[in-house]
């Protein structure tokens, strides 16, 4: 376990309440999350886990409590009190994400897929795609730019996925279940490559995973169980 990390937390969250219907997903949850450590979220199915990095992440608001964004040299932001709009500007200003399945888009080629996120920050074309270009090939993925999703490995897909998240530099990367799709050696494969690129720029990384040796990856690892954090948890020291 590597705890390098500077013990202030960039995301706070405080007694998070959220429910679907009659279904309460997160039943009073703190959390910290401390600037550039890479945190696994661990817990059985259906605990809250998602439902938790959604919070955290601005994807959706808690019925209740509050979410904090701490970025380094600017003003707190309550991520939990913003409209729908300033929150999706955040995530794509400041935060990248990974999921499961890539979620690549099938008729763009990798390196268009990998260029997206700039291009919608501004970025002009050929800079998007040299950017997009050199991400790809520290990832391993030289050469493959012009392949379509659908002509990829599963691993070579997901490391794509992991270049399209990273190419903003976000301060904060949300994966759930990053390699949950792939075989072990593939998996073992896209979270060193990911984690030696976060860990190289200071990127914070929440990681939802089943896979304790997945988990084995990160700096600190918390276990959310019926919506609520496992026992023993604090949220600061
Ligand atoms: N959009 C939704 N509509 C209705 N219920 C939902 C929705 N999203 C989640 N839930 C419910 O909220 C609870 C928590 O779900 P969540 O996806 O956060 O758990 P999880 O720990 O991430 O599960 P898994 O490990 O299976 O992905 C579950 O009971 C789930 O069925």
């Amino acid at each position: 376990m590597i705890t390098n990390h500077a013990a202030t937390p960039i995301i706070s969250a405080r007694g998070l309440h959220h429910s679907f219907g009659r279904t309460e997903a997160l039943r009073g949850v703190d959390l910290d999350v401390l600037a550039g450590e890479v945190l696994a979220v661990m817990g059985p199915s259906g605990s809250g886990k998602s439902t938790l990095l959604h919070c955290l992440a601005g994807v959706i608001k808690p019925d209740s409590g509050s979410v904090t964004y701490h970025p380094g040299g600017r003003t707190p932001v309550a991520i939990s009190a913003l409209p729908e709009p300033k929150r999706a500007r955040l995530r794509l200003t400041d935060f990248g994400f990974v999921f499961q399945f890539g979620q690549l888009l099938p008729e763009l080629s990798a390196v268009d897929n990998v260029s997206i996120p700039l291009l919608l920050h501004g970025a002009r074309r050929p800079e998007a795609l040299s950017k997009s270009a050199d991400l790809l090939e520290r990832l391993g993925l030289d050469g493959l730019g012009s392949k379509l999703p659908g002509e990829l490995s599963g691993g070579q897909a997901q490391r794509v996925a992991v270049a399209r998240a990273l190419v903003t530099s976000p301060a904060v990367l949300f994966a759930d279940e990053p390699t949950g799709a792939l075989d072990s050696l593939a998996s073992e494969n896209v979270l060193t490559l990911m984690l030696d690129l976060v860990r190289d720029s200071g990127t914070t990384v929440v990681m939802i995973t089943h896979d304790a040796r997945t988990a084995a990856y990160a700096d600190r690892e918390v276990i959310v169980r019926d919506g609520a954090m496992g026992a023993g948890y604090r949220a600061s020291a």
